[in-house]
């Protein structure tokens, strides 16, 4: 078996001393897949994907990221060695220019460098290009998700970890972001995302695993899942068969 590109094993971690809000979590992720951590509001998925990312304290368990041992190493570190995250809010800068969002994403990178990045960044997000010179603030909400991924990519990293990619955003740009995680994937990235959004996730990822409490509890292949019995009573506490009345 080749060797994953994210492994977690009994992942222990929480905000305070003493009080784990990840409970021994452990996921796989391998090169060229869309994995989803899906799981009900409070399950701790967001406070998962930051202990890996190094933004939540780990007190147990390992980070493995293409066999590299990057369990507590400071967020900052994490995109020198290959694991970019885009955060749910404040992901980019409102009142810098779309360009200069990208030159400070890029900003470890040696100039030369950078700016062939920018160029391919542009080439991936025609948008970007042609509001270049414009604040980020000024646009939509899809736009700006399409800005924080794109920082996130400049540095060419293994791993692209989001959480919640489509929180607040109206169900147009739901899809938007949706299909341009689809699309990075087929050029090659390898992505793992927390969502909300079980249906849209399920649509674009390959594999998925449900966490509760804290603790992975059911895994599956992802267009499998969203008629899996067992999700929705994990999902929605109601027992198997009693269909879930809705979205997830
Ligand atoms: N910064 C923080 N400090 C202390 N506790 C926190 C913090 N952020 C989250 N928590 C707690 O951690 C628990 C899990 O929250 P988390 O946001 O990780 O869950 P989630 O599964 O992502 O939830 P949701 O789907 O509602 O966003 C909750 O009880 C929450 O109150």
């Amino acid at each position: 078996m080749t060797r994953p590109i994210l492994e977690v094993v009994g992942l222990v971690a929480g905000y305070e001393p003493g009080v784990p809000i990840v409970r021994g979590a452990s996921i796989r992720v391998d090169k060229g897949e869309i994995v989803v951590v899906l799981g009900p509001n409070g399950a701790g998925k967001s406070s998962f994907i930051k202990a890996v990312a190094g933004l939540v304290p780990v007190s147990g368990g390992t980070v493995l990221l293409d066999g590299d041992d990057i369990t507590t190493l400071p967020a900052h570190q994490m995109v020198r060695r290959g694991l970019a995250f885009v955060p749910q809010t404040e992901n980019i800068f409102p009142l810098m220019s779309i360009e200069d969002n990208l030159r400070t994403a890029g900003g470890i990178l040696k100039p030369k460098l950078a700016a062939e990045r920018i160029e391919r960044m542009y080439e991936t997000f025609p948008d970007l290009k042609s509001f270049r010179r414009i604040s980020a603030g000024n646009l939509s909400g899809g736009q700006r998700q399409m800005l924080a991924v794109a920082r996130a990519l400049i540095v060419e990293p293994k791993l692209l970890v989001l959480d919640e990619p489509s929180a607040g955003l109206s169900p147009k740009f739901v899809s938007m972001v949706f299909s341009m995680l689809g699309d990075i994937r087929r050029a090659g990235m390898t992505i793992l995302l927390v969502e909300q959004n079980a249906k849209a996730a399920l649509a674009i990822g390959d594999r998925a695993y449900v966490l509760v409490e804290g603790k992975e509890a059911h895994e599956g292949v992802a267009s499998e899942l969203w008629n899996d019995p067992v999700v929705a009573e994990l999902y929605l506490g109601q027992r198997p068969h009693q269909p879930p009345g809705g979205e997830l």
